[in-house]
């Protein structure tokens, strides 16, 4: 997926991934990861997720990275937060009250964006992307991050033929090659395509949404 077909997604609307509450599944399985409140907390492809409202105030700092601008001064707007926006190297980036939201691709950042960040949240990241995407972008998340990590993963996995993404399907068995090396924990695995109407009148067999907890190794 190009940056083209995001910028024309948030222009014209076609933003159905939004939610207007917070994930249950964060709720739920973040404090199983462990972390420190004042631990900074990397949001990437992250729109304009309430999602992010919800670790900031649990006391995360959160970093978020996404393309189009306008769904970064939405959250803003919409969440009633005072941010402004400043330059950070090649980025544009919108900060205050514990947010960094830096405008611009993923694959341009640097470990300098992230000041040594070690704790990742991905809903609705990994499945936005087509395969040879998913690849690219698992790699430069775990050169960006180094060592000792933890994220919160979600993923759904159905029959891709039965429907062209995004989302993509990730099956568990790429997400465990994506991660190799990685200490790979599946907290939830539920099939929720009674969930998902429009999927299943699509012809859809099979739903499946996992969450995962990923830890790098130490060494
Ligand atoms: C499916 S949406 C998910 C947004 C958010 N994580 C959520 O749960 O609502 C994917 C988002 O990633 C952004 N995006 C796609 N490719 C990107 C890239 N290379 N760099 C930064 N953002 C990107 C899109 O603009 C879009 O807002």
């Amino acid at each position: 997926m190009e940056a083209d077909f995001w910028h024309a997604r948030w222009q014209r609307g076609e933003i159905g991934f939004h939610k207007q509450s917070t994930n249950p599944l964060l709720t739920r399985w973040w404090p199983s990861l462990g972390l420190a409140a004042d631990e900074p907390v990397w949001v990437p492809l992250c729109g304009k997720s309430l999602d992010m409202l919800w670790l900031r105030e649990q006391g995360h700092p959160v970093i978020g990275v996404e393309l189009a601008r306008s769904a970064l001064d939405a959250f803003a707007r919409e969440q009633g937060l005072d941010l402004h926006w400043s330059q950070r190297d090649d980025f544009a980036c919108l900060a205050g009250q514990g947010f960094e939201l830096l405008c611009g691709d993923f694959f341009a950042l640097c470990p300098e964006h992230l000041h040594g960040v070690r704790a990742v949240y991905d809903r609705a990241a990994l499945i936005a992307l087509p395969v040879d995407m998913r690849e690219r972008y698992v790699a430069h998340l775990r050169t960006l991050l180094g060592r000792a990590w933890r994220m919160l993963l979600v993923t759904l996995d159905y029959p891709q033929e039965q429907r062209p993404g995004p989302p993509f399907s990730v099956p568990d068995d790429e997400v465990r090659l994506l991660f190799t090396g990685c200490r790979i924990d599946v907290l939830e695995d539920t099939d929720v395509l009674a969930e998902h109407p429009v999927f299943r009148e699509q012809g859809m067999t099979s739903l499946r949404e996992r969450v995962y907890a990923i830890q790098a190794p130490t060494v």
